[in-house]
């Protein structure tokens, strides 16, 4: 009975990580971690500056261990696959997309930003381009706001509109998993409630995985949170459990407040 509970967890995990460990030369900068990201759901990782949640996030669709002096051991999968094994890296991040800090559009129109990645898989259609312009941008709250200057540079948007640019710019090559890179440390507090409410609204299509600073935005958004230090990730778990009754006294000291 137990393994078939075990076994059904199993398959609700989009992602997983198992026994990874992460060396940036001599540094060991991810220790032993193992965790799984539910299907469906958005997992927030938080820690301390330094603790190791944009490599994890950044191994979760291969950014870093192509990088000289990279090391990674252990297993990283999507659907069970082994990311590390036969799957090109490029169907990977094509699958796994990723939002940074900053917005980074690029300098181009706001129609060409988001076409950019279909082109590059190989749709050239101009009636197939523009039906994915318009539904990524609708998924990314920002269609209403972006329809009358398709032409225009995306450069001439808001900080919090270019950061709904760039996430509309990962959906439109269909991913399945998301990953935030604390993205929405860069806006105002308006641009970040959009954001948030944008998140929570994804997870019903997609599996959303995020790093942030922001206590408070782990409790508005995810519903797993893992907390790290020092590379090792300490506790893991529903996140209104975790900030509500954590099982370890380090991680009651970060949430609440007591360092980081
Ligand atoms: N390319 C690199 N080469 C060497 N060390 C690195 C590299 N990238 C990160 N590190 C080190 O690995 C550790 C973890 O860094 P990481 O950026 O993952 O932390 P973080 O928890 O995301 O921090 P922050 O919240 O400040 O962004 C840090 O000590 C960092 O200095």
């Amino acid at each position: 009975m137990q393994s078939t509970r075990a076994e059904a967890a199993a398959a609700e995990a989009k992602m997983g990580v198992e026994g990874l460990n992460l060396y940036y030369g001599e540094f060991h900068a991810l220790k032993d971690v193992t965790l799984d990201f539910p299907k469906n759901e958005v997992t927030a990782l938080i820690g301390p500056s330094g603790c190791g949640k944009s490599t994890l996030l950044k191994t979760l669709n291969r950014m870093n261990d192509l990088m000289d002096g990279c090391r990674v051991d252990g297993c990283v999968s999507l659907d069970g696959d082994d990311i590390y094994g036969d799957l090109p890296v490029n169907d990977l991040r094509r699958r796994v997309g990723m939002v940074f800090q900053q917005p980074n559009p690029f300098p181009m129109s706001i129609y060409d930003n988001i076409a950019f990645g279909p082109r590059t898989h190989g749709i050239k259609g101009k009636e197939e381009l523009d039906v994915i312009v318009e539904q990524s941008l609708r998924n990314a709250a920002i269609w209403d706001e972006v329809k009358d200057r398709l032409k225009k540079s995306a450069l001439g948007l808001s900080g919090g509109q270019q950061q709904r640019l760039c996430i509309a710019r990962a959906l439109a090559v269909q991913p399945e998993v998301l990953l935030l890179d604390e993205s929405t440390s860069a806006l105002d507090p308006i641009s970040t409630a959009k954001i948030e409410d944008l998140v929570i609204e994804l997870a019903s299509k997609y599996t959303v995985i995020m790093v942030t600073h922001n206590m408070l935005q782990a409790i508005r958004v995810s519903t797993k949170t893992a907390f790290f230090l020092l590379g090792e990730m300490v506790e893991a778990g529903d996140t209104d459990a975790l900030f509500t009754h954590p099982k370890d006294s380090r991680t009651a000291d970060y949430v609440s407040g007591r360092f980081g």
